[in-house]
């Protein structure tokens, strides 16, 4: 795979599941999705009314239905480092009608007032509270503030773990915030623990993405894409509100940007931050264990079955002992459609008990591979569903020897090999800030 002269290749003739492509057919009505993509915005399931960051969010798939989860009330701040792709963001918010979202160009990086503007900030105020009062002596006396209008840069990776300490959280948790309609937060930086719910989606090397024959990256390129992740992860932490939430997610498979990257979280931040379950859990349980070359730890066990890892290689719900099925996201703020049992996906209404609907308890209903702002009355189900893999190390594929240097294909037959699936490589970690007592 790696800048590879030669090797096997396999050619995707069919897919397990086929989801029409819209091309455009329905834009404002309904958003296509890879299925993990959409269990990560549920993962993080911001409340409506609620301060909510998307850190690297163009093109804006996971801010639109974000919002859409919040009901489209409260401030969703989306920041892309790529004016271009901002304005991507700002078109598909607007196509889908959502008005919560503010979309800016920023490095994320540089989100978080830094403690020197903060200090700033605090003795202007001071200064100014002075002055209303008149003790022009007393503003006399003040030093003056240090120059920090500007964010300086961020420490780089390697400095980070010497940075300081994040700063103590009130002593009971944050009420979420309340934010009143019109109401803007604006661009950034912004004040540490401003965001209730915070969506870290870093670009990464994207070895999930499939097919892909060759890939033109190397260790050390995966490895500083790790690091660059790590100093994304440092701003959401200090912007994340004691009590607040963030959802850390990637499309690769690759452990360094995954587990490795929470393992070193979980240990940075010590006693500020814990791991809570991903839930819904739809994908595999992550990797346990350290790094054969590094040493550096991946995750213990009960923290690998807190997360969800999907891999081309398995069927994602192998592990979680469910089987797949589909809802769409509604404006009703998540409920959305529900899967019932003629096959067919309805409406979800408050006042409609499904207590004794076996076809939407069991299993619970996963997140779907698209999603809609509006009901859009009933779609099929898919015929009949692929059965459970086999139990057990996955068997070996039927495969051909390529001769030479020529890559060949390979087709595989879903009927003998029902791990073959469609799903891409995904990583999905839920973290709270913790309120100190
Ligand atoms: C994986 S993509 C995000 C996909 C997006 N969340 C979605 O679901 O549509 C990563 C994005 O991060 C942006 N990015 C990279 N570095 C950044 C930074 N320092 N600050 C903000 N955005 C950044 C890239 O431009 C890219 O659009």
């Amino acid at each position: 795979m790696f800048r590879a002269q030669e090797g096997l290749a396999l050619q995707m003739e069919r897919r397990l599941y086929d989801v029409p492509s819209c091309n455009g057919l329905l834009r404002g009505e309904v958003m296509l999705q890879a299925l993990p993509s959409i269990v990560a915005a549920q993962v993080l399931n911001p409340r409506p009314g609620t301060a909510v960051l998307d850190m690297c969010a163009a093109p804006g798939g996971k801010t639109t239905l974000l919002a859409t989860l919040m009901s489209d009330q409260g401030r969703l701040v989306a920041l892309d480092r790529t004016a271009t792709k901002v304005a991507e963001i700002r078109s598909l918010a607007r196509d889908l009608g959502v008005r919560c979202v503010e979309a800016y160009q920023a490095d994320a990086t540089e989100a978080v007032v830094t403690e020197a503007a903060a200090a700033a900030a605090e003795q202007l105020t001071e200064a100014a509270a002075v002055a209303a009062v008149g003790d022009s002596k007393a503003v006399a006396r003040m030093p003056p503030p240090p120059q920090a209008t500007s964010s300086p840069s961020p420490p780089r990776p390697s400095t980070i773990a010497s940075a300081a300490p994040l700063p103590t959280a009130p002593s009971s948790t944050r009420p979420l915030s309340v934010i009143a309609a019109g109401q803007l937060l604006g661009p950034p930086p912004y004040p540490a623990g401003t965001f209730d719910h915070i969506l870290l989606d870093p670009p990464c090397s994207a070895l999930g993405l499939r097919p892909r024959l060759l890939h033109s990256w190397n260790l050390p390129q995966l490895r500083a894409m790790a690091a660059y992740q790590r100093s994304l992860m440092h701003t959401a932490v200090r912007l994340l509100a004691p009590g607040g939430e963030m959802v850390y997610c990637t499309c690769t498979i690759n452990p360094d940007e995954n587990e490795a990257n929470v393992a070193w979280a979980l240990d940075r931040f010590s006693g500020s931050l814990r791991l809570l379950p991903a839930e819904p859990l739809v994908g595999l349980t992550g990797l346990t264990g350290a790094d054969p070359e590094t040493g550096s730890r991946w995750l213990s066990e009960q923290e690998a079955a807190m997360v969800q890892r999907f891999d081309p290689g398995q069927l994602f719900y192998e592990r979680r002992s469910m089987a797949p099925t589909a809802t769409i996201v509604g404006e009703d703020g998540g409920k959305g459609l529900q899967p019932h049992k003629d096959g067919q996906l309805r409406a979800a209404r408050d006042n409609e008990s499904n207590a004794s609907d076996p076809a939407v308890l069991s299993p619970p209903p996963l997140p779907p591979c698209c999603w809609s702002l509006r009901a859009m009355g009933a779609l099929p189900l898919p015929s009949s569903l692929p059965p459970s893999p086999p139990a057990g190390p996955m068997p070996p594929l039927p495969h051909q020897q390529v001769e030479g240097k020529e890559l060949g294909s390979l087709s595989v037959d879903e009927e003998d090999s029902p791990w073959v699936d469609d799903v891409m490589g995904f990583f999905i970690a839920r973290f709270q800030k913790v309120a100190q007592p």
